[in-house]
């Protein structure tokens, strides 16, 4: 990072200083400008700009400019395995993926089902200052799915927590989640799923399918994922209450959630690039790599998910970056963690599966990416249109330059990626949050 680069400050307040995006195109359209960033708002856009005195100078090289994404599933492991992940670590593997802001899954060690730790999340993704963190909150006490915890303080602290998930769990009880959207409507926060009816999973590890069949692995049905979206769909009609789906995963689900919009009811869901990429033919060979909940599925659902973001049934492509320590991801496929790293290859997996295929231009990226998360949540600053007098929380793309991944090249502390020795289309020239840039010089650069 240039010595000129604005100064980070553990508030996240305003930044001094400038930083001017040279032969960059907003959206991929029209012929590309400079933008100049000062003191965190964008300032001007031309063809020809004013280079304020000591600005830090990025050549974009004709890439595409995007709002920064917004991620609103990540899992950093501070507290309690920080040996697999740090608010720093995942912070840095955010910035060089393209991210401004993440969404930190509640299922730490403790649980983050206190404001204690929500507002020290918050606190410590400040003082690094690469990446916006924000805490999700648990919606139940240790994620047992008992007994409410307490969303109201964390909602209060200085955290400012907004999103409630269980995450690694279900609320399967449908009283105790009737009570938490309820109470969620009343707070204005928003109650995120991780749609699985657990008896249906015992002991479940791959899809229910003709491959896990064919292997031997104890399969996860469909229907236990789309059982919980149509009740919890169902749910959320009737308390007048808004629900999020997490990494929706199956074909039988983008019919649920286009039933349920279709009604009127507040239902949004995201889906992770794994869901959109890999399928359960990964299986074969029993790599625990490609275990992750819920289980990679079939080209069916694979097309169906990427055909729902490009109509808007599905809403937006969430991470659920997930980290692992080796010796967690090496055993047998049984006795495997489940999931897999994602802050870094999400990007260039959505312009593969995409954009490539026409499904969706670099605008339909800007909203799946970035803008329909910021709004799901209720970001104000992130999501925002590239505009004079806006944030300046900006991701250069240059959809050019490949590159190979290779898990101990990037910046997340585990390696557990999928895509080793993959190329992946596309690269992150430089990422911006509130002016500073936070990452340059592409992904693989940890
Ligand atoms: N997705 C996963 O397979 N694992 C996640 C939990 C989750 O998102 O369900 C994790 O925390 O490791
Ligand atoms: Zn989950």
């Amino acid at each position: 990072m240039s010595a000129h680069a604005g100064t980070a400050d553990a508030t996240g307040s305003a930044r001094s200083g400038s930083v001017v995006l040279h032969q960059v195109r907003p959206y991929g359209e029209g012929d590309p400008v400079d933008v100049v960033v000062t003191d965190g708002q964008i300032t001007e856009i031309g063809a020809t700009v004013t280079v304020p005195a000591g600005a830090e100078e990025i050549d974009g090289n004709g890439g595409i400019l995007l709002p920064g994404f917004v991620d609103m599933h990540t899992h950093l492991r501070e507290p309690g395995r920080e040996d697999t992940e740090t608010i720093r670590s995942g912070s840095r593997a955010a910035a060089l993926g393209g991210y401004t802001a993440v969404f930190a899954m509640a299922n730490t060690n403790p649980v983050a089902d206190n404001s204690t730790i929500t507002d020290n999340v918050w606190r410590t993704g400040r003082e690094v200052g690469l990446v916006d963190v924000h805490p999700v909150g648990a919606v139940t006490v240790g994620l047992k799915g008992e007994q409410l915890a307490e969303m109201g303080m964390m909602a209060a602290g200085v955290g400012n927590v907004r999103m409630f998930s269980d995450d690694g769990k279900c609320v399967h009880d449908p009283l105790i989640m009737r009570r938490a959207l309820e109470y969620a409507k009343g707070l204005g926060v928003l109650i995120a799923q991780h749609a699985e009816e657990p008896r249906l999973t015992v002991g479940a590890i791959a899809h229910e399918g003709p491959t896990a069949a064919r292997l031997g692995l104890a399969g996860w049905p469909r229907a236990a994922e789309e059982s919980i979206v149509v009740r919890d769909a169902l749910l959320a009609r009737d308390a007048g209450a808004r629900v999020h789906i997490c990494h929706a995963s199956t074909e039988g689900t983008v019919e649920l959630l286009r039933w349920a919009k279709d009604q009127g009811i507040s239902v949004t869901a995201e889906v992770t690039p794994h869901h959109l990429l890999l399928t359960d033919a990964r299986l074969e060979g029993y790599d625990p790599i490609n275990k992750v909940n819920p289980p990679l599925r079939e080209e069916r659902d694979t097309l169906a998910l990427r055909q729902a973001l490009a109509d808007g049934i599905v809403d937006c492509v969430a991470t659920d970056h997930a980290p692992h320590a080796s010796q967690e991801k090496c055993c047998e496929f049984s006795a495997a963690k489940p999931g897999m790293l994602g802050l870094q290859t999400a990007l260039p997996i959505v312009v593969q599966t995409l954009v490539e295929p026409g499904l969706l231009d670099w605008r339909g990226v800007a909203r799946v990416m970035s803008e329909r998360p910021a709004q799901i949540v209720g970001l104000t600053d992130q999501g925002r249109p590239i505009a004079v007098g806006e944030p300046g929380n900006l991701t250069v793309v240059d959809p050019d330059t490949p590159w190979v991944v290779h898990g101990d090249e990037l910046a997340s502390l585990s390696s557990n990626t999928p895509y080793e020795a993959m190329s992946m289309p596309a690269t992150i020239t430089a990422t911006v949050l509130r002016g500073v840039v936070t990452a340059a010089g592409g992904q693989a650069r940890a």
